[in-house]
């Protein structure tokens, strides 16, 4: 069965057009803050209120979103229910997202989709009926501030920028917006995004606004606002104290049924981290949704991705190595999680505190960590195999989603704890300086060496609120390892100021000492 639309990107769920400039101004009551002029940069905000209030969203029927999704194919969940659920009970998309797609508003709509008439070959995990789609967002074009108010206050900062909230006009209900630049790295995020909406454990698109600020083009994400949020803080305010394997497995049982669905789409997330995954609510009743597409990428058919991305702390060895990667990267990204969450630090560190030094790439390449006795003698056998199964350094090797949802943590079936223990030679050395400089000078040798009093470093030193503090570093280590996407930076190394440089320095006096 196959299906070909194109067609004028008309939304039912529209509001009538404003003009794109027109100028919002104060009302003078209320307690948050909006954007003065639609003409101003998002970033920036005016302390007046929105007073405008002109057509809000109207809520169509769902028979009009039934007949929307079937005319424009644009949502895959309307789409899923309407054309194929009922049809094969099952169907295989994926997102036809090149970098250089032409993605401008009038050129988005060509889709083409094949569903399987075999429901048992849709069955079958990774053996799904191949189904090629081109899906945009439904991108509304008016001023947000028609529809939304946009408060002051910030929910969250990160790469991309500020986290805000925003107030639906029609009934009050708070959302969290976030504002992209628009190019085809955020199209692609929105998109990827778009395709996986409505999944119950990721987090829910509600409207995109296409608007222009000082002449820059932004997408403004408003999506469900989700009053917990993010998992890093949340543990983190807990003290960073051991989840149980009880609350970890439900943990991933909802995220990793949001991977299952990206993967089954054959999209990779690429930075799953705790701070990606949000909460509901900080009670027991949390639900946990999985955010933030800024990186997921869909590859070429048949050709693993290469572009290296994900945070130091959860990235695997061939995205740190350069070699070709796929989806067991997010299967690599949720052990280190895993691991976080049931001990309280990472496995894989930087013996200075940095985000990621030669010798934290060093082990990570080689798999090299330790499941240490105070905080993992009380985890079960299984889930420290589980674990072992996730950060295997090859990723051919490596569990897959379906496998890690199969196990006992994630269908919550009970295992024995025991007291299986990696033993790392020479523990107790204490000259880490002298070992962290031989790691980062001869890096293959690190099987031979002893990882020194990593156990006692880690309790220390990487517990919160440090934690949250070596994620800024690693923000900036990020920037360098996101080649497949933007600009790289590379620092002049006569001028630069680190202390690895430092060190180099002393070592090798070729290099001019630079005063930090
Ligand atoms: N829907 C939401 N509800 C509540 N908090 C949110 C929501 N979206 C984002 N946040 C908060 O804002 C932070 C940054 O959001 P997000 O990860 O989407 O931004 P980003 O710029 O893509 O960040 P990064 O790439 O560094 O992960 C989150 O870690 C979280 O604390």
């Amino acid at each position: 069965m196959m299906f070909e639309c194109e067609e004028e990107p008309v939304d039912p769920l529209d509001a009538p057009k404003a003009t794109a400039t027109s100028t919002v101004r104060s009302s003078g009551s209320g307690g948050s803050s909006a954007w003065s002029s639609m003409s101003e940069n998002p970033f920036r905000f005016s302390p007046d209120h929105v007073r405008r209030s002109t057509s809000l969203l109207t809520t169509p029927s769902s028979e009009d979103l039934q007949k929307y999704a079937t005319r424009h194919l644009d949502s895959p969940t309307a789409v899923q229910r309407s054309l194929c659920l009922n049809a094969t009970s099952a169907l295989n998309i994926e997102v036809d997202n090149s970098d250089d797609e032409d993605l401008s508003p009038g050129s988005q709509r060509i889709l083409c989709l094949c569903a399987s008439q075999n429901p048992k070959e849709t069955q079958e995990q990774g053996q799904r009926t191949r189904s090629i789609m081109s899906v945009s967002f439904p991108y509304h074009t008016h001023q947000i501030t028609e529809d939304y108010t946009v408060s002051h206050e910030i929910i969250g900062i990160g790469e991309s920028g500020k986290v805000m909230a925003c107030y639906r006009k029609s009934t009050g209900e708070k959302f969290a917006l976030k504002v992209l630049r628009d190019g085809p790295k955020a199209r692609r995020e929105v998109d990827l995004h778009w395709l996986t909406n409505g999944h119950e454990h990721v987090v829910t698109i509600h409207d995109i606004y296409e608007n222009t600020f000082d002449n820059v083009k932004c997408l403004l994400m408003v999506v469900e606002f989700l009053e917990g949020g993010d998992l890093l803080s949340q543990f983190e305010n807990q003290g960073s104290r051991p989840y149980t394997e009880e609350t970890v497995g439900k943990i991933i049982r909802q995220i990793g049924s949001a991977v299952q669905y990206l993967h089954d789409m054959n999209i990779a997330h690429r930075d799953i981290k705790l701070e990606n995954i949000l909460c509901s609510s900080t009670g027991d009743d949390c639900v946990y949704k999985l955010g933030d597409y800024g990186f997921a990428k869909r590859p070429e058919r048949n050709v693993l991705m290469e572009s290296p991305c994900c945070t130091p702390f959860y990235a695997p060895p061939e995205v740190l190595g350069r070699e070709r990667y796929d989806k067991s990267c997010d299967m690599w990204s949720l052990g280190v999680a895993m691991y976080i969450l049931l001990c309280g630090y990472p496995p894989f560190y930087s013996m200075k505190g940095l985000a990621l030094s030669p010798g934290m790439r060093s082990r990570i390449a080689k798999g090299y960590y330790a499941f240490p006795h105070e905080e993992w003698d009380p985890v079960s056998h299984d889930t420290k195999e589980d674990i072992r199964c996730l950060l295997r350094t090859n990723p051919s090797e490596r569990m897959t989603i379906y496998e890690l949802m199969a196990t006992p943590l994630v269908t919550g079936r009970p295992a024995a704890p025991t007291s299986a223990v990696i033993n790392i030679p020479g523990a107790d050395n204490e000259d880490e300086e002298e070992l962290e400089m031989l790691l980062e000078e001869a890096p293959d040798k690190m099987e031979e060496l002893p990882i020194p009093r990593s156990v006692r470093f880690l309790r220390d030193g990487v517990k919160a609120p440090r934690l949250h503090s070596i994620q800024e570093e690693v923000g900036r280590a990020l920037e360098i390892m996101r080649l497949g996407n933007d600009a790289i930076y590379v620092n002049n190394p006569q001028t630069s100021c680190n202390n690895l440089m430092a060190r180099r320095r002393t070592a090798h006096l070729s290099i001019p000492r630079v005063q930090c």
